[in-house]
């Protein structure tokens, strides 16, 4: 079955070389892997594309290696390019990950296939508004956030006055009420955040530095995934 019919949004690990503290992105990946994680994006704003595609190439490899291919999504951040070359290399990757300003979720749907994962980030502003009446045909879930301010990515929920808005947990039940599609918040989200975010109905929570800044991602990731299935 393709895995855009099958993807598992609940435990999401976005993840790139400048988020680890000069450990390997592959090992950390295998432990929240490991530790349970459903879904694995690669978002790196500094890697040249050929990093970039190991590190596909890596992240897939692992996957399979724990027989999770079937299970655990893999998709990129931003870069069609680097999705369409890995595939060329034969690299299992499930799909891509875009934004508003970034290349259009029809021309994604277009390069890579039916059988693709595309993601897109709501738009932070009107965010309701958005996922009730955008064109979602081409689309399979929305990111949103950010629940809280955060370093990883200091743009996140600014608005045009430079303030940074963050979701509140009433906003999140009300978008996973009125969107079409699955969605998977982020932004600064801690263990703690998880009881409340799960009470929202929303299908998963994404992270980068709660695992990829984490002394023990093993562990950071299975705590994660407990409090998410427990809640
Ligand atoms: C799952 C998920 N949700 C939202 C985002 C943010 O995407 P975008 O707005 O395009 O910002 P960048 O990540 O490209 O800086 C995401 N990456 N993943
Ligand atoms: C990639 C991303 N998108 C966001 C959004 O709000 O759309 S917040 C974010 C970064 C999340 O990193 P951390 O878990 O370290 O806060
Ligand atoms: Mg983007």
């Amino acid at each position: 079955m393709s895995m855009r019919k099958n993807f598992d949004l609940s435990a999401y690990l976005v993840i790139g070389p400048e988020n680890t503290n000069g450990r390997p992105a592959a090992r950390i990946i295998a432990e929240a892997v490991r530790a349970g994680f459903t879904f694995v994006q690669i978002r790196s704003k500094t890697a040249e594309a050929r990093e970039l595609i190991d590190l596909t190439r890596a992240a897939a490899e692992i996957i399979a290696a724990q027989e999770k291919s079937e299970r655990v999504a893999l998709v990129v951040n931003d870069r069609l390019d680097v999705v369409l070359a890995a595939r060329d290399a034969g690299v299992k990757v499930g799909g891509i990950h875009v934004g508003q300003s970034d290349i259009p979720p029809e021309i994604c749907r277009k390069y890579l296939g039916a059988d693709a994962i595309v993601g897109l980030s709501a738009r932070t502003s009107a965010l309701i508004d958005y996922v009730r009446t955008c064109d979602t045909s081409c689309v399979d879930y929305f990111g949103a956030g950010p629940l809280h301010p955060t370093a990883t990515k200091p743009d996140a929920g600014r608005d045009a006055a430079g303030h940074v808005v963050t979701r509140t947990i009433e906003e999140l039940a009300e978008l996973h009420r009125v969107s079409p599609l699955p969605v998977v918040v982020g932004g600064g989200v801690k263990a703690a955040d998880l009881p409340a975010l799960r009470a929202t109905g929303v299908e998963g929570f994404f992270v980068v530095s709660t695992i990829a800044g984490a002394a023990h991602p093993f562990a950071a990731a299975e705590e994660l995934v407990h409090i998410w299935r427990s809640a």
